[in-house]
């Protein structure tokens, strides 16, 4: 059992459907490769994120994480289960929560300044361009790229690259933020600066993230809950309650015994699943 259930007091309270942001349930997902052959990736899938939560998706490679967040973002399909949006909205004809994806990949547009890319990204949301100038202001400074705001995106390293594209995401105030493996591509200091930033954005904007990684203490530091998945098909192995709460200092927190212990808790899960011999 997670070290976390000896810690009740200081869990964010059990919260009712009303504050659902969206629920997943049995989802399932089959992929037919080019010999013709049926990948089941996702099996029995059932979750749910609350508003304003952080929600990481941990587990091995190619257990599904990305196909899930693929699916959520609706960029893929699904072959079972169902998706209730329950803060959705009216979108090209189907109910969904206005959601902005970031890749592990860098996306930047290399013909547009990085001011021109942060609009891209607001370009369907009819901002007067008072907006969206104070917009890229607010976002640019947030990630730390302030002065490269005209440059390009060739000009700055990937790491650079790979905040702007943060910005735009940030910069759509998405009711839903995406994040695939989005720090993956940074060097150590530059993640652990980001990981602060992010949770001092999302403090601010109350923001409901779904955040896939592959990196523990990245699940630990950042989220509220970590879902962990098997190994393919991917199905919900457990669910762990984070007991950070939102307001938290990526220093400190790796500091808490709890922190430590939670790590080697989901670290054994891990290694079930791969098969390792660390437990
Ligand atoms: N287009 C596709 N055709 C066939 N199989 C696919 C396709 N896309 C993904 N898969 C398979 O589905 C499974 C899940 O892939 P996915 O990329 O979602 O895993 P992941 O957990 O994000 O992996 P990683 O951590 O390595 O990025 C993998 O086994 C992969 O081989």
């Amino acid at each position: 059992m997670m070290a976390a259930t000896s810690l009740q007091d200081e869990r964010p309270a059990r919260r009712t459907e009303a504050d659902l942001a969206l629920s997943v349930r049995g989802l399932r997902k089959l992929f037919v490769t080019a010999r013709s052959q049926i990948v089941e990736a996702l099996s029995d899938i059932s979750f749910e994120v609350r508003q304003g939560e952080v929600v990481a998706l941990l587990g091995p490679s190619g257990c599904g994480k990305s196909t899930l967040l693929r699916i959520l973002a609706g960029l893929d399909t699904y072959d079972g289960g169902m998706i209730d949006w329950s803060l959705g909205e009216e979108l090209n004809n189907a109910k969904r929560l206005r959601a902005a994806t970031v890749f592990q990949q860098d996306s930047t547009l290399p013909w547009m300044n990085i001011a021109n890319n942060l609009k891209v990204g607001m370009s369907g949301l009819r901002l007067s361009r008072a907006e969206q100038d104070e917009r890229i202001r607010k976002y640019i400074s947030i990630v730390g790229l302030s002065q490269f705001v005209e440059g390009f995106p060739h000009e700055l390293s990937g790491g650079m690259r790979q905040r702007v594209s943060i910005a735009r995401a940030l910069a759509t105030e998405p009711v839903l933020l995406l994040m695939d493996e989005p720090l993956s591509a940074l060097d150590a200091q530059t993640r652990v600066v980001m990981q602060q930033e992010l949770l001092r954005m999302w403090q601010r904007t109350a923001s409901t993230v779904v955040y896939v990684t592959h990196d523990i203490a990245e699940a630990l530091t950042l989220a509220d809950r970590v879902i962990v998945m098997t190994c393919r098909p991917g199905r919900i192995k457990e669910i762990c309650d984070v007991p950070f709460g939102r307001n938290r200092d990526v220093l400190d927190v790796r500091r808490r015994a709890d922190f430590g212990a939670l790590e080697v808790d989901l670290w054994k899960m891990i290694a079930e699943e791969v098969g390792d011999r660390l437990q």
